[in-house]
This record gives C-alpha cells, sequence and structure tokens, in this order.
C-alpha cells in the first residue's frame, strides 16, 4: 500500500523531504502557508498595513555556508552562476531550479496554512488546514514538519522595556539599514543576526553598540582567499585527535584575525558556541565604527539602556538580536518540547529521537531544527533520507525507552560540549551526526569502504574520491557515494570538480545531470 505523507512548509527542509519522499514511492504533498516556496529564504517586504514580516531574511543576508558545501548532496550549485557565498535571492533561486529539476512543483499546495495535527489512535495523523477555499481535514499515515526554527522571535523579559521612549525592534522585522541614518542604535546579541546588522547599519549610524554577555567568535568568510570551510575536512573532524582539531583551528583563526578585541574575547573555545560569521564585523570594531560592550542588559529605561557593568547608553534604537523559539504552533505541544531537561533547562529543549522523531508519536518527523558549524541544506536533506528510511522500512527505530535514553544521553553531551544558553539546544557535530544517520542505509562514506573501492573500480578515481572526501573541502556529495539512494555518477563527477576548485560544473556533472533528468528523476 503506497504511504500518504503530508509536508508542512516548502522550504529547504520542505523541498529535500518531499524529493525524498518521491523517490521512495511514497504519495506525498506538501502544503506551504506562503503564495511561494523557499520559506524563510524567501526575502518578504513588510506589510503595508500591519508592519508584520514572515520570513526573518534581510535585504543583505548573505549565507553562512559557501556554495561548494551548502548544496543538496546530488544537485550541485554551478559555480557559472552561483557565486562562493550566495545571497537569498540566489539561493532561493537555486531551491527553484532544485524544485523544476526534480519535478516537485505539482506537489505542492501554495496559500495552504496547516492548523492543527492530531494523531489518532493506530498512529495516522488527521491533519486540519485552511486556504482561500476555506478549511478542510485530511488523513495521512505520516506527517513531516518542516517549517524551521527561526520564525518565533525571541524577546527576553527585559526590564523596563515599556518605559523606552525609542524604537524596540527584533532582528526578524529588521530589513535594510536606511531607516537607522544617523541614529544611535544599540545591538543586542553577538549571533549572526547581531553581528550582520550591526556591520551593515555602522557607517551609516550615529553610533553603534553592540552588547554581549559572553563574547564570541566571530570567523571570517575567506581565509587566504577561500572561503573558511576550505580549511575543514572529514581528516580533521572524523580521524584526528578533537584536541589536535580544536587547537589548530583556533591557531588558524588567531593567525587569521588577531587578537580578538578584549570586549569580545570570549572565555570559551572556537566551536563551544555556535560560530558567527563575517569578515568585516571586527574591522569595524577596529576603526571605531562599532562600540563593544561586554555586559548584561539591567534594565531599559527611557532613554536607552543601563548594563550590568553599571554603563548606560543613551540610544535611539534597540535591536534585540536575541534569537528564535522553537515552535510549531500546529503540533502538539508535547511531540517535540522536553518538558523539562535535566542539563540545559531551555525553552529550546527538544524531546526529539536524533533531532527528529518523537518517542511519544509514531510517524512524526521534524526536520530542519539544526545549529551547526556547516550548511544546513545537507543534513537536513540527511534527516529526509533518515526518516523515509524508517518509513520505508530499511531499519528500524530502537524502543521508546532506548530513544529516550538517547536523548538524555545527548543532553548531556550539549552540556558538557557547549556553552549552555537556549542557543545550543539543537547543535550538531556535522560529520558524526550525518554518518550515525547514514549508517542503517548503509551510506556513510566511511574510510574502509571507500578505500575498498580502489581494488573494486578504476584505481585512480577513488583513490581521489577517497582523497577529495577526507582531505578536501567538505562537500555534500560525498553523501550520495554509497548505499541506499547512492548516485555514485553525480557525486563522485561534482565531489572531484569542487575539489579541483574549477569554476563551473564538469563535462561528468553535466551529464550525470541531464542522465537524472531524463530517466532517474522522480515523478
Ligand atoms: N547569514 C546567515 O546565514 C544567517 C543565519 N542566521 C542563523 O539564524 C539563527 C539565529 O541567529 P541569531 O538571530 O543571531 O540568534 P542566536 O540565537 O544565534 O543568537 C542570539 C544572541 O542573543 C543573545 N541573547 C539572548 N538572550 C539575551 C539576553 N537576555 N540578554 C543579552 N543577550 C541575549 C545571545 O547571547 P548568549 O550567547 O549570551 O546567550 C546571542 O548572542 C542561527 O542559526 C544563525 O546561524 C542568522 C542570521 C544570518
Amino acid at each position: 500500500m503506497t504511504l500518504k505523507v503530508l509536508i508542512v512548509g516548502a522550504g529547504v527542509s520542505g523541498l529535500t523531504t518531499l524529493k525524498e519522499c518521491l523517490a521512495a514511492g511514497f504519495e506525498a504533498i506538501i502544503f506551504e502557508a506562503q503564495g511561494h516556496i523557499g520559506g524563510q529564504w524567501q526575502y518578504t517586504d513588510p506589510d503595508p498595513v500591519t508592519g508584520e514580516v514572515h520570513s526573518s531574511i534581510y535585504q543583505g543576508t548573505i549565507f553562512n555556508s559557501c556554495r561548494d558545501t551548502s548544496s543538496f548532496s546530488d544537485f550541485p550549485m554551478d559555480p557559472a552562476s552561483y557565486s562562493v557565498y550566495t545571497g537569498h535571492k540566489q539561493f532561493v533561486q537555486y531551491l527553484h531550479e532544485y524544485a523544476t529539476f526534480f519535478n516537485l512543483m505539482s506537489h505542492i499546495k501554495l496559500g495552504t496554512r496547516v492548523m492543527k495535527c492530531v494523531q489518532l489512535e493506530g498512529g495516522k495523523w488527521e491533519i486540519t488546514s485552511s486556504a482561500e477555499e476555506g478549511a478542510k481535514t485530511g488523513t495521512y499515515d505520516a506527517l513531516f514538519a518542516c517549517t524551521g526554527h527561526n520564525t518565533t522571535p525571541f524577546i527576553p523579559q527585559f526590564q523596563g522595556l515599556a518605559d523606552f521612549k525609542g524604537q524596540f525592534i527584533h532582528s526578524h522585522v529588521y530589513r535594510t539599514p536606511g531607516a537607522f541614518e544617523g541614529k544611535k542604535v544599540a545591538v543586542i546579541g553577538v549571533g549572526s543576526s547581531a553581528v550582520d546588522i550591526a556591520s551593515e547599519l555602522a557607517p551609516q549610524a550615529k553610533a553603534l553598540h553592540v552588547i554581549t554577555r559572553k563574547g564570541g567568535w566571530i570567523i571570517p568568510r575567506f581565509v587566504f582567499g577561500k572561503p573558511v570551510e576550505a580549511f575543514d575536512s572529514r581528516f580533521a573532524a572524523t580521524v584526528l585527535p578533537s584536541a589536535i582539531t580544536k587547537w589548530a583551528q583556533t591557531k588558524l583563526c588567531n593567525l587569521f584575525i588577531g587578537d580578538l578585541p578584549p570586549k569580545l574575547k570570549p572565555k570559551h573555545g572556537i566551536l563551544k558556541a555556535n560560530p558567527t560569521v563575517r569578515s568585516d564585523f571586527l574591522e569595524k570594531i577596529h576603526v571605531g565604527l562599532i562600540t563593544p560592550h561586554r555586559a548584561g542588559i539591567e534594565k531599559f529605561a527611557e532613554k536607552g539602556l543601563l548594563l550590568t557593568n553599571g554603563m548606560e547608553l543613551d540610544v535611539d534604537v534597540i535591536i534585540a538580536c536575541t534569537g528564535y523559539l522553537i515552535e510549531f504552533p500546529y503540533l502538539p505541544e508535547d511531540s517535540y518540547r522536553a518538558k523539562k531537561s535535566l542539563f540545559i533547562d531551555s525553552p529550546n529543549s527538544v524531546n526529539l529521537y536524533e533531532l527528529v522523531t518523537p518517542p511519544n508519536y509514531q510517524n512524526l518527523f521534524i526536520i530542519g531544527i539544526l545549529e551547526l558549524p556547516g550548511p544546513l541544506p545537507p543534513m537536513a536533506e540527511i534527516q529526509a533520507r533518515w526518516s523515509v528510511g524508517i518509513l520505508a522500512k530499511k531499519f528500524n527505530l530502537p524502543t521508546r525507552e532506548q530513544m529516550s535514553k538517547s536523548i538524555e544521553q545527548f543532553q548531556q553531551h550539549l552540556a558538557k560540549n557547549y556553552v549552555h544558553s537556549d542557543r545550543h539546544t539543537v547543535t550538531i557535530e556535522p560529520f558524526q551526526y550525518a554518518d550515525r544517520l547514514l549508517r542503517p542505509l548503509h551510506a556513510n562514506p566511511s574510510f574502509s569502504a571507500l578505500f575498498r573501492k580502489i581494488f573494486t573500480s578504476n584505481p585512480f578515481r577513488a583513490l581521489s574520491v577517497l582523497n577529495a572526501v577526507y582531505m578536501s573541502i567538505p562537500s555534500s556529495g560525498q553523501f550520495r557515494l554509497l548505499g541506499e539512494g547512492a548516485d555514485q555518477e553525480i557525486a563522485v563527477a561534482s565531489i572531484l570538480r569542487i575539489a579541483k576548485g574549477a569554476r563551473e560544473l564538469s563535462k561528468e556533472e553535466k551529464e550525470a545531470l541531464r542522465k537524472m533528468r531524463e530517466g532517474a528523476s522522480v515523478p
């Protein structure tokens, strides 16, 4: 019997989930509330009447990971069309190309908002949705929630917020720098939103303050002319002892960016917090355009802020870049939220086995709620393949008790290895996580499996692939080389082209894509 599957959201996670579901022969459909695909990555202007915005993307958003690592594993981004780091417009264009190439659009119902999902006895999901033609209810065998975790702004309960007479916004609604020209601005936080927004506003603002409690490592996009990820590798992440890798990464960072400004220099090590990527932020501090403050917020006052170090800031605008709440309003809350974490007490702690599926509900998969030093799209794709593998009975989930134990161990791991914060409740180490999820599909690119290929296929090519997978920039084709769902032709061609640094798709890639389009693309 064909499984009937509903996917909520047509962003990065929803599109790749749809593609995997169709490839497995499921009857799958996406319900997307907006009138377009792209999810968060589709920039939207504020509503002219209410001022509300859908996406958290601002005009200046540039992908934090580079083109060669960020594509889905079987659909490379052509360097002839895409820049080394893509802006949001280019990335949405890529998502459109992906959806067209894999014939996904006819399986997407735009303008359809999922309102409520209830699990029925026996495990099916009853879904209530609303669209222009009215509300509808349907029943599905499995449900994928792919609406991301950067939608609901997290605004801490700042004391005195109502007393502030200036403008207060969350980064979620920030779009362009123009409106802040000549203003005195305070930005709270030092995550990607804070660092991007501060860097955009600083040249035009009268004063630009950045307030951070813990400081942070700010990693440049380019190091010695290459994307910073070119200095990462599967070898460094999975073969070298982690102490050596961390030492080398810290040395490289220090060498390249110099000593961090004291107000920014964190006590924690380089990968103990989610990384923030931006090349010009430190420069803007060094030339006096941005003033960092190492303090918390004591309270808001009529004319600005009182910081916990006793400093008073007189400002016109305060932008809280304080992150987002993990929230799925259409799901039962106990299907994803941890009741109370023993290790990190945060509303963002989740009760999901492998950060995907809850032990207490069946056939529910949440794709794409991850934080990682690297790109989300290939990881969301792996989560989708893993979930589809479960539904297709390629392997079984462990027992409920085992899943709960594993969630507890993951929480312990977070508490031990990351700064305790609402930001670090879904943080993963990408290679280890990817391999764990791909292992039951026999698709993890292990050294031994790739090494064996030297004796069973063209040895020179197999050696080049092994070398590229372990020593080169971590491109996502490595996840399509083996096992269930493998597509060797496109995977090998794109891995080798990316390792070479060629400036356009290779002939082999074009040929592999042509064959996929003509024969193998999903219906
Ligand atoms: N270009 C891109 O690709 C972009 C990607 N993103 C992504 O979006 C996600 C969200 O990023 P972002 O919006 O920056 O949020 P983050 O959760 O990453 O950062 C929140 C920041 O706010 C601070 N903060 C939270 N609460 C308080 C408080 N009460 N007082 C003072 N400071 C506080 C945190 O400090 P502390 O550490 O002390 O808790 C942290 O510095 C991330 O995954 C990020 O990578 C965002 C923007 C651009």
